[in-house]
């Protein structure tokens, strides 16, 4: 017997419906189009029962892999493998509870403790270990102010798998992401939830490493490369017990996974400076979702941005990936071409919120013709449904079926349909099946430690605001100008008596301009706390590690803008000649902008918007500088408010007081 490695060859896993009709023992047929890389294959495959308890029989009918596999239990609890050229093949649950393997010819297979090897190539593998997600009468509404509560999601109930990609699909605003968010845990807080969803049918939250989410926006560090993103977010996530030259590893394979390895070394680009495309993007946020293999992984909208061919080849491997490891795939999707619809095992169908149709994705076709909605021919399926279920253009709509039947009731024929039919009794039986089951509850995934983190953090911080002209280098230019000015305008102030206030003005015009121009990089600013929340979010790293990897990054900028445009003005103006005057002025300059510089990122995490964070914050630092003892004496300032809290509030005083 010669077998084929497992590798190269795509995996075929039997679909519920051929599974259902195993288990109860009658006969069905079908055929399932699968791709990998270089070959599209069809096989057929059928089921037959036998007296003795169940047995499942598939066969290919495939000339390049042809193979047929019997499964035999019941009172024999024997089971025959007969394989010929056979790709590996991953069973699904029901059959993990119904076929038994014979232990004697199968030995442990590899990553996952379920899985049997029986043969040199041929790993079987029953996956145990993976993440069943269900949710039962999941409801999410939002307060519509006087006319009550809004519903967004109406009674959903259904399942994910290990192994599986589950596609949930609908028109735009019908509450996919929402769905998503619900399940991942991550619903806004505006938002009210009922309903019980469970993971291995255990209440558990999603941890470090189990799970991750990639969600609609691409939001990156536009100044690294394609190459240093993944790289950076590998250092950042994966485990201190993994050593560099693995983390690069798997950061370089994870970017040809998404087929980006032609832009490795492209930067990603911004609003700025053009860059990656939005296709290119989007992979880019995928890879550093999926870096950590999670077992569970959210996707909003993939495949948004990606030409028809992108789409279809990151979606395969996100399938493949899935199979191989038996990981759990939920992904919100807009508009999959057929061949992309092709590789979605389960499809929930959602219409304002409400279950259209749930189970398998090859079914669906056929659910819409028994109730009257026929997929015309040569028109894409998955088209052909949301076309079907999309009443926000009705006119359009109507006139695609028979001019009778509107959309509004041609969606209420297909819930009331769908609740009565055998895919809704079947999600219920599964969903209850695999809440018993109890699998094992969730293990955390390793990740960096604390040192690393904050390491890489710095690192990566420090690059950006090298390459990112707007965080200081510009800030740089103006500030040297502006001390050239101030050091003309007061060149050679002397110290005459008439030379106190010119003084006292110059140092205070210094001090207050050079840390009102902090402001000027609140645009990079928002951008950092952009990428921090979602890092912070996807638990990459925490506050703890930002702050310091962020403020470690900044001081040798700030450095240097504290030293040349303060030397030119300090010099020009000829202030106290000893050194040690001066670097008591520059150390002044450098702490008060720090401490300004931290009060913009306070200001950039709670007013993330470019134009409000900068209202903001030049309205706080006006307050301080007008009430820094400058414009008005100390003991001028109106009390208590004026002069008690605000004056020792407002830092422009210590650096005054200091200057002076
Ligand atoms: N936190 C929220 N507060 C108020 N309304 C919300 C909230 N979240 C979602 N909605 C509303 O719920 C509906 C569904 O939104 P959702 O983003 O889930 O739709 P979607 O199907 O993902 O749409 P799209 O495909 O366009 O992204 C929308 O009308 C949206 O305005």
């Amino acid at each position: 017997m010669e077998l084929s490695s497992s590798t190269n060859v795509p995996r075929w896993t039997p679909s519920p419906s051929l599974l259902a009709s195993a288990v109860e023992g009658s006969s069905s047929k079908e055929s399932h189009v699968l791709d990998d890389d270089h070959a599209e294959m069809k096989r057929q495959s059928s089921t037959a029962s036998a007296d003795d308890g169940i047995s499942l029989s598939c066969s290919s009918m495939d000339r390049n892999f042809p193979f047929s596999v019997v499964f035999k239990t019941g009172a024999a609890q024997n089971s025959g493998l007969d394989i010929h050229e056979a790709p590996s093949l991953r069973l699904e649950s029901a059959v993990e509870k119904s076929v038994g393997i014979d232990q004697t010819v199968a030995k442990p297979g590899y990553g996952n403790d379920q899985s049997y090897v029986v043969g040199d190539d041929i790993e079987v593998g029953l996956r145990n270990k993976g993440i069943c997600l269900t949710w039962k009468d999941l409801w999410v509404g939002v307060s519509n102010g006087k006319n009550g509560k809004r519903m967004i999601l109406q009674e959903l109930t259904g399942f994910a798998q290990p192994g599986e990609m589950l596609a949930i699909m609908g028109p735009s605003g019908s509450g996919k992401s929402t769905l998503l968010d619900a399940l991942a845990g991550r619903l806004s807080s505006n938002t009210q939830q009922t309903g019980e969803i469970l993971i291995n049918g255990r209440r558990e939250t999603l941890a470090f490493g189990t799970s991750a989410y990639v969600t609609q926006d691409d939001i990156l560090m536009t100044t690294l490369t394609v190459r240093e993103a993944v790289y950076y977010s590998a250092q950042l996530q994966l485990p201190d017990s993994m050593s560099k030259v693995e983390k690069k590893e798997r950061a370089e394979m994870t970017i040809r996974e998404m087929g980006l390895q032609d832009s490795m070394d492209t930067r990603i680009g911004g609003w700025s400076v053009k860059g990656l495309s939005g296709g290119q993007k989007r992979r880019v946020s995928i890879c550093i979702e999926i870096l950590t293999r999670p077992k569970l992984l959210f996707l909003d909208e993939p495949t948004s941005g990606l030409d028809s061919a992108a789409s279809y080849h990151v979606m395969n491997r996100i399938v493949k990936l899935a199979h191989r490891d038996g990981r759990t795939v939920i992904a919100s999707i807009h508009q999959p071409s057929s061949e992309v619809f092709e590789l979605f095992q389960n499809l929930c169908l959602l219409s304002s919120g409400i279950t259209v149709y749930f189970g398998p994705a090859s079914m669906a076709e056929q659910f819409f013709a028994s109730n009257g909605f026929p997929c015309p021919t040569l028109r894409n399926p998955a088209d052909h449904y949301l076309r079907t279920i999309n009443k926000d253009f009705d006119v359009d709509i109507e006139q695609g079926f028979d001019g009778k039947t509107s959309t509004e009731e041609a969606i209420n024929i297909l819930i009331q349909s769908y609740k009565s039919s055998n895919h809704f009794q079947q999600v219920q039986k599964q969903v209850a099946e695999i809440c018993q089951q109890k699998g094992g509850a969730l293990e955390k995934g390793s990740q960096a430690n604390f040192i690393t983190q904050c390491l890489v953090l710095t690192r990566r911080s420090f690059v950006n605001m090298y390459r990112d002209l707007g965080y200081y280098w510009l800030r740089l230019a103006i500030y040297i100008a502006l001390c050239l000015c101030v050091g003309t305008i007061f060149y050679d102030i002397g110290s005459t008596f008439g030379s106190i206030q010119a003084r006292g003005a110059m140092l205070m015009f210094v001090g207050a301009f050079l840390t009102f121009m902090a402001i000027g990089g609140f645009p990079s600013f928002v951008e950092d706390m952009k990428i921090f929340g979602r890092e912070r979010f996807n638990g990459h790293y925490g506050v703890s590690a930002f702050v310091v990897g962020n403020t470690f990054s900044s001081i040798p900028y700030l450095l240097i803008i504290s030293l040349i445009p303060g030397a030119i003005a300090y010099y020009m103006v000829g202030l106290q000649k000893s050194f040690e005057h001066f670097a008591y002025f520059a150390l002044l300059l450098f702490v008060t902008m720090m401490l300004v510089e931290s009060l913009m990122m306070i200001v950039a995490s709670i007013v993330p918007d470019f134009l409000m964070g900068i209202i903001t914050g030049a309205g706080i630092q006006g307050v301080m500088m007008l009430n820094g003892g400058f414009f008005r004496l100390p003991n001028d300032l109106p009390k208590p408010f004026w002069r008690y809290p605000m004056y020792y509030i407002a830092f422009h005083k210590y650096a005054n007081e200091g200057h002076c």
